[in-house]
């Protein structure tokens, strides 16, 4: 199981992450590994939230926590950011052991490196939306007119120009979760934590604001840990996805490894649906080659599905470039559009075609 990040430096790393409901921790860690069984577990009335959770999570990278209603996801976000006392492991942003930090340094942290966003947050009523946004650097001491002129910029880049002054009871549901995305970046974090942002509102709302989470990932990477129950917004999202079952991560991969390779029954129960061309990409498929290949060109990172209109128009093989636009393969035409065509990924021929560029 893929559990460290491809190729970037760590931000967060959680080892052993346990939360259980119904005893204190300290109860908790003395119970030996036969008495943590979820049937051990469910005798003595206790909830495992989180079983043994570990991961790392790569600087910048998009991060999403995925599992049916009830599988611990909030749970585990809720630990992360320490809104939630784990009963056990250890969270280490930076290399640090944020358990072990005191009220004052944790609030700081929050405050200063971490953004935090949830399905059902809080807008100040009595404030406009310049206000609620300017907030939290308010909060920072910032001078009224700069936190404001912050707000203004952070207003536009949410698409909320114009309402600057209207209070919350006069935003639509999508309008007040842009100003909750707006309020959670007035600092500039680090570190942001979406918990079902998008959860209660209509999927055009929805698809839009996924949108606006893409763009604003683009124009500033940060480290993002976002938690639905959406497959689609997942695999949208995604750099990886860590799937819940019961309380633990039974599989972690990017949303190709998880269709093409699901680690469990589970996992391929809950990708099944998912057409192979949105998560397979180029590089998976092509052959690789060290001279340029005649035919259009496609990005190695791009999914089949992102091709397609080239696929389909072109008579042979593509010409594949890395990021930097160097050639690393040539795509057969006809593997393609088997791919392109078909409905699961169980079997798909991928394994044969699959190059050394795999992400
Ligand atoms: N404060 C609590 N006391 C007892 N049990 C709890 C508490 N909070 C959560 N649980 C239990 O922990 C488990 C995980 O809950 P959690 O809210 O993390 O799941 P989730 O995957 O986020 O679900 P949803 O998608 O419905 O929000 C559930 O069985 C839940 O009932």
């Amino acid at each position: 199981m893929p559990d460290t990040p491809a190729s970037r430096p760590v931000a967060i790393s959680a080892e052993g992450v346990w939360k259980v409901f119904g005893t204190d921790a300290s109860a908790f860690r003395n119970r030996p590994p036969e008495a943590r069984t979820p049937e051990a577990m469910a005798r003595d009335r206790l909830v495992g939230a989180v079983r043994d959770a570990g991961f790392q999570i790569g600087r910048g990278e998009v991060f999403v926590i995925m599992g049916l209603s009830g599988s611990g996801k909030s749970t585990l976000l809720r630990c992360l950011t320490r809104l939630i006392e784990p009963s056990e492991g250890r969270i280490l942003f930076d290399g640090q052991d944020i358990l072990s930090l005191g009220e004052k340094p944790l609030a700081a942290l929050r405050r200063k490196r971490m953004g935090m966003v949830f399905q059902h947050f809080a807008l100040l009523p009595n404030r406009t939306v310049l206000g609620n946004i300017a907030f939290p650097l308010e909060m920072q001491g910032m001078d009224r007119d700069r936190a404001e002129a912050r707000a203004r910029e952070l207003a536009e880049v949410v698409g909320l120009t114009g309402r600057e002054h209207r209070f919350p009871a006069e935003l639509s549901g999508g309008q007040q979760q842009r100003v909750g995305i707006a309020r959670s970046l007035a600092t500039d974090p680090e570190f942001w934590f979406l918990d079902e942002p998008f959860s209660a509102l209509d999927p055009l709302i929805r698809a839009d604001l996924q949108a606006e989470v893409q763009r604003l990932q683009r124009e500033h990477t940060r480290t993002t840990i976002f938690v639905t129950h959406d497959l689609d917004e997942a695999i949208r999202l995604a750099d990886r996805v860590a799937i819940m079952e019961s309380g633990r991560i039974v599989q972690i991969g990017t949303p190709e490894e998880l269709v093409t390779r699901p680690a469990t029954d589970y996992v391929r129960r809950f990708v099944a649906k998912v057409p192979p061309a949105r998560v397979i990409r180029v590089a998976s498929l092509m052959t690789p080659a060290h001279e340029a290949a005649a035919g259009e060109q496609v990005s190695a990172d791009a999914t089949i599905a992102e091709i397609a209109p080239k696929i389909v128009a072109q008579g042979g093989p593509l010409c594949v470039l890395d990021a930097r636009g160097r050639p690393v393969g040539s795509l057969d035409r006809q593997v393609a559009l088997q791919t392109l065509a078909a409905v699961s990924c169980i079997p798909v021929p991928v394994a044969e075609h699959r190059g050394d560029q795999a992400r």
